[in-house]
C-alpha cells in the first residue's frame, strides 16, 4: 500500500522580507491542515523560533548558522524523521530558511533525503517589495533565488506607491522564470497556494537536481579557485556523498554564500534597557546593520509589556504586548549586518542597560519609543479554524 508522502516546502527570502510573518499567517489559517515547522535562525539567540505561533508541538528549531551550510543535511534529516512519524499526523512541513540562506542548498538537501515519507513541495521566496531594488543592487544573488522559486510572494506592498507596483511586479516576474507571483501585505496569502492548490499552468514543485544548476552562479562570478568546485557540485556531486575535504573547499568555503558577508551579534540582558539610551543607539545604528530583531525589556518604564523590536534597513518598529505569563523578563536581541563591528555593537548595547532607574514611572521616557510603535498587523477575517499541533515526539 503506498503511503502519502508529506510535502516539505522551503520558505526563503532575504533578511526581514516577512517569512516569519507569513508563516504565522499560515499557522493561523491553516484550513485544517496540520503544519510542521522547521525554523533556521542565523543568530545564536533563536528569535524566529520564539516568534512562531504555537511553537511548542510540531515546531523544531535548527539554530545558529545557516542550514544551507550543513554539509550533509543529517540534522535536518533527523528532524524530518521525527516530524514525519505517523503519530504526528502532519499534512505539510514548512522549513523557514534564515534570511541569508542559499535556497538551492536546502532544496538539494531535500531532494537528496532518503526519507521515504517526504516529497519536496516547492520553494516559496518572499520579497520585500519596498527593499527589492536596493537588495538586488547589493546582492544580485537574489535574482538567482527568484529563478528557483515555485511561488514568489511580493510582500509589503503597503510600503510601495501604488503607481510603482506594476513595474516592480514585472521586474520580479522577469526573474521568477514562470513562477507564480502573488502580492501580499503581512504575508497574507491564500494558504491553498502551499497546500493543495498549485497555481494553474505555472511551475510549482517541479524542481529537480537537473534544474538546480540553471540560473546558479555562472563561473565568471566566482573566484577561479572556487569555480571548478562549484561546477562539480552543481553537476551532481550530492551533499555528503564523498569524503570530507578537510581544510579544502568543502562546507563553509565551498560555495559563495550570501551570508559570507554578514555577521550576527547576539545580546542578552537580565537588566532592563533604558528607553532613551536604546533609541539613541538605534538612531545612530551603522548603515551596514541591516537587521535587528528580538524582545526588549524596559523594566520599570513599562513593566507590563515586552517590546518586540524589528529593524529592517532603515525601518524601525516596536510591537508591545503583555509579557507572557511566567516569562522571565529580559532583553534578547540579534543584530545582523555586513561590515559591522560586533564588539562595539555589544558594548554600545551594554551602555543601554539601566542598573539604577532614576526616572522610572516618568511616562515621557517612553515617548521616543512609542513613535515607532506599530499595532500588530490587523487580523483579516478568520478563514478557518486553526488546529493545535501535537508534539513531534
Ligand atoms: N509594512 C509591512 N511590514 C511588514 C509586512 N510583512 C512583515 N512586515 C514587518 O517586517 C518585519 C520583519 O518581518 P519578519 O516576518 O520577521 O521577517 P523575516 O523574513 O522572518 O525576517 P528574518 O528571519 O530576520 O529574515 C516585521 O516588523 C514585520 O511586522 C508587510 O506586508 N508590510
Amino acid at each position: 500500500m503506498s503511503k502519502r508522502q508529506i510535502p516539505v516546502v522551503v520558505l526563503a527570502g532575504f533578511l526581514g522580507s516577512g517569512k516569519t510573518t507569513l508563516l504565522n499567517q499560515l499557522l493561523k489559517h491553516s484550513g485544517g491542515n496540520r503544519i510542521g515547522v522547521v525554523v533556521n535562525d542565523f543568530g545564536a539567540i533563536e528569535i524566529d523560533a520564539m516568534s512562531v505561533a504555537g511553537q511548542v508541538g510540531s515546531t523544531v528549531s535548527l539554530g545558529n548558522g545557516c542550514l544551507c551550510c550543513a554539509v550533509d543535511g543529517s540534522e535536518l534529516d533527523a528532524y524530518l524523521e521525527k516530524l514525519t512519524r505517523p503519530s504526528v499526523g502532519l499534512d505539510v512541513i514548512v522549513i523557514e530558511a534564515s534570511g541569508l540562506a542559499e535556497p538551492q542548498e536546502l532544496v538539494r538537501m531535500l531532494l537528496a533525503s532518503d526519507n521515504p515519507n517526504i516529497v519536496y513541495g516547492g520553494l516559496v521566496e518572499v520579497v520585500d517589495a519596498a527593499e527589492f531594488d536596493a537588495t538586488r543592487e547589493r546582492h544580485p544573488e537574489i535574482e538567482r533565488h527568484l529563478a528557483l522559486a515555485d511561488l514568489v510572494v511580493l510582500n509589503k506592498t503597503d510600503r510601495v506607491d501604488v503607481g510603482a507596483l506594476p513595474g516592480l511586479r514585472a521586474s520580479v516576474e522577469g526573474f521568477a522564470d514562470g513562477a507564480a507571483v502573488v502580492e501580499s501585505t503581512y504575508g497574507r496569502i491564500d494558504p491553498e497556494l502551499l497546500f493543495d492548490g498549485k497555481p494553474k499552468g505555472e511551475r510549482f514543485g517541479q524542481l529537480s537536481f537537473d534544474d538546480l544548476p540553471e540560473g546558479d552562479l555562472p563561473d565568471g562570478d566566482l573566484p577561479d579557485e572556487l569555480s571548478d568546485d562549484l561546477t562539480d557540485e552543481l553537476t551532481g556531486d550530492l551533499p555528503g556523498d564523498d569524503a570530507p575535504d578537510e581544510g579544502g573547499l568543502r562546507g563553509e568555503h565551498r560555495h559563495v554564500h550570501l551570508h559570507a558577508a554578514y555577521d550576527s551579534v547576539s545580546f542578552a540582558s537580565g537588566v532592563a534597557l533604558h528607553p532613551r539610551r536604546l533609541l539613541d543607539f538605534l538612531d545612530g545604528r551603522p548603515e551596514g546593520l541591516y537587521r535587528i530583531k528580538g524582545f526588549v525589556d524596559f523594566g520599570p518604564y513599562d513593566p507590563r509589556n515586552r517590546y518586540t523590536l524589528h529593524a529592517v534597513g532603515r525601518v524601525l518598529r516596536f510591537y508591545p504586548e503583555p509579557w507572557p505569563r511566567d516569562a522571565e523578563h529580559g532583553t534578547q536581541l540579534v543584530l545582523i549586518g555586513s561590515g559591522v563591528d560586533g564588539p562595539a555593537l555589544r558594548t554600545a548595547l551594554e551602555h543601554c542597560r539601566d542598573d539604577q532607574p532614576q526616572d522610572a514611572g516618568l511616562e515621557e521616557v517612553m515617548w521616543g519609543i512609542l513613535r515607532y510603535v506599530d499595532e500588530r498587523e490587523p487580523e483579516p477575517e478568520p478563514q478557518a479554524e486553526s488546529l493545535e499541533p501535537e508534539s513531534a515526539d
